[in-house]
């Protein structure tokens, strides 16, 4: 199996407010977008693929390692993973699609989804359980019921996919859509999705207090094989 990888990096990042576009703030020093890259090259992928914000193309590929194509993103996450699966080469039978804001990813999580692949899986995404109570609120902020939590799980990346069945689902995609992951949009297309076990080095960045976890975690030693 040949995978190759998208990674998801040209959104602003406004929840997190740092003035320059997500995937380039550091942590411990090198943009966050390089940390996702490494994560999959170490897990198993043979080809990279970032997606930018256009008007910050040139800074991308000044910190991006050679041999990682580079490419325009869109609007809405949905238009840039379009963009980066236009970009792939050739050769690849797999694809995974990866949030450049999830810099901690273990490899080992890349591997999980790489195994299901080859065994035959046409779309996985690495999930964890829900831990809090979780409830439904109405418009006043009143709790109007208690969802039950045994079945719920927290969607991660990467995500990954059947090369033919992901183009296949874009392709019959409206192209003005917005979903918020690319399982959603295979699922739409009738495709049956699986889960490995995620891991909470996963986490999002998506505020600031994440890339604080994610340095302390890092002072910490907790490494990411
Ligand atoms: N038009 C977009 C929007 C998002 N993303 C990417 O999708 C991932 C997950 O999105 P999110 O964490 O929501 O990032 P932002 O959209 O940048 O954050 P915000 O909603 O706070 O602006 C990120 O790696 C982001 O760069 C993208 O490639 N293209
Ligand atoms: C793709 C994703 O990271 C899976 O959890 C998530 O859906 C991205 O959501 P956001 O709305 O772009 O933060």
């Amino acid at each position: 199996m040949h995978a190759a990888a998208i990674v998801a990096a040209a959104g602003s990042g406004s929840r997190l407010g740092a003035g320059l576009p997500k995937a380039l703030v550091p942590l411990a020093g090198r943009p966050l977008v390089c940390w996702a890259v490494d994560t999959l090259l170490d897990g198993g992928v043979s080809e990279v693929v970032v997606v930018v914000p256009a008007a910050q193309r040139a800074e991308f590929e000044a910190v991006l390692p050679r041999g990682v194509a580079v490419v325009d993103g869109g609007a809405s996450r949905t238009a840039s993973v379009r963009a980066g699966l236009a970009a792939i080469g050739p050769a690849a039978t797999a694809v995974l699609v990866h949030d450049a804001a999830r810099p901690l990813t273990p490899a080992a999580v890349v591997a999980r989804v790489l195994a299901a692949l080859e065994a035959g899986t046409p779309a996985v995404i690495p999930v964890l359980p829900v831990v809090d109570t979780t409830v439904l609120v109405d418009d006043d902020g009143l709790v109007t019921d208690a969802v039950p939590r045994a079945p719920l799980r927290r969607v991660q990346t990467p995500q990954g996919f059947d090369r033919a069945s992901l183009v296949a689902a874009y392709a019959a995609l409206d192209p003005g859509a917005d979903l918020t992951d690319d399982a959603a949009v295979v699922r739409r297309a009738g495709v049956p999705v699986s889960t490995v076990d995620g891991d909470e080095r996963c986490a999002k960045v998506t505020v600031a207090h994440d890339l604080t976890l994610a340095a302390l975690a890092l002072t910490v030693g907790e490494s990411t094989p």
